[in-house]
């Protein structure tokens, strides 16, 4: 079974309720989801991997339940956090990039060549032996997906990936997130970046208050705010 399904999924911070009866079955390639501060967006994505577990109901990625199989969801499903340097785990690019297949065992002369050719992708390969932390933010974001995507995961869930980045980078990232071959799921306020997404979902008071074509979605969404 592929995809991602939430099943009457509620959740709740200390006796604030946040989520209420989600239901989804998301299927298509790239979905983005929207909606106002504190309507609970993010709290929606980190379930997917696990970060968050519902008070009740049930999430699952191709068909495995999140709160009973983490170790397994996180190999499936990689998530990028809106600020890299919370994500950016070792001292230099090359070491950081390879960190999630030195865990995996790989061996050495693999990881060099998986770790040089995704370099190459983001541009960063002249980078390699810098310091992670010394980057420019929109380089450690594209640091931050690099790590992400060399692991291979099925499903790539980045949380509002383009807000510390300036147009340029926002662009760059933007582009990389659309021409993924992975399902990807993305929590934004630039909704520009959605413009190729296959559908968007609307998050109001932690309800689905719009779930649609981009277009229609995101309509619906601006008429809230007006
Ligand atoms: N760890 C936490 N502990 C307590 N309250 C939290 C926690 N995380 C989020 N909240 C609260 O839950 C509500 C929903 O937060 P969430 O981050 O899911 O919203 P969001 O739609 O992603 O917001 P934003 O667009 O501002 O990032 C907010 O009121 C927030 O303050």
């Amino acid at each position: 079974m592929s995809g991602i399904r939430f099943e009457d999924v509620s959740h709740g911070y200390g006796e604030r309720p946040v989520l209420h009866e989600i239901s989804l079955d998301i299927t298509e390639q790239r979905v983005g989801i929207v909606g106002a501060n504190g309507s609970g967006k993010s709290t929606l994505a980190r379930m997917v991997n696990g970060l968050v577990t519902p008070d009740r109901g049930r999430v699952s990625v191709h068909g495995r339940d999140v709160a009973k199989n983490g170790r397994e969801v996180r190999r499936l499903v990689g998530f990028v956090f809106t600020n890299p340097d919370n994500q950016i785990v070792m001292p230099t690019v090359a070491e950081d990039v390879a960190f999630s297949l030195r865990r995996r065992g790989l061996a050495k002369e693999e990881i060099a060549g998986r770790v040089a050719a995704i370099l190459e992708r983001f541009g960063l390969s002249g980078h390699a032996d810098h310091a992670a932390h010394r980057l420019s933010g929109g380089q450690k974001q594209l640091l931050a997906l690099a790590s992400v995507l060399i692991a291979e995961p099925a499903v790539v869930v980045a949380d509002e990936p383009t807000t510390l980045l300036d147009a340029r980078n926002a662009r760059l990232i933007t582009d990389l997130l659309t021409g993924l071959d992975q399902q990807v799921l993305v929590v934004t306020h630039q909704l520009e970046l959605l413009a190729g997404f296959d559908r968007v979902i609307v998050v109001e008071e932690g309800r689905i208050v719009a779930d649609d074509v981009p277009d229609a979605a995101i309509r619906h969404y601006l008429g809230l705010l007006a």
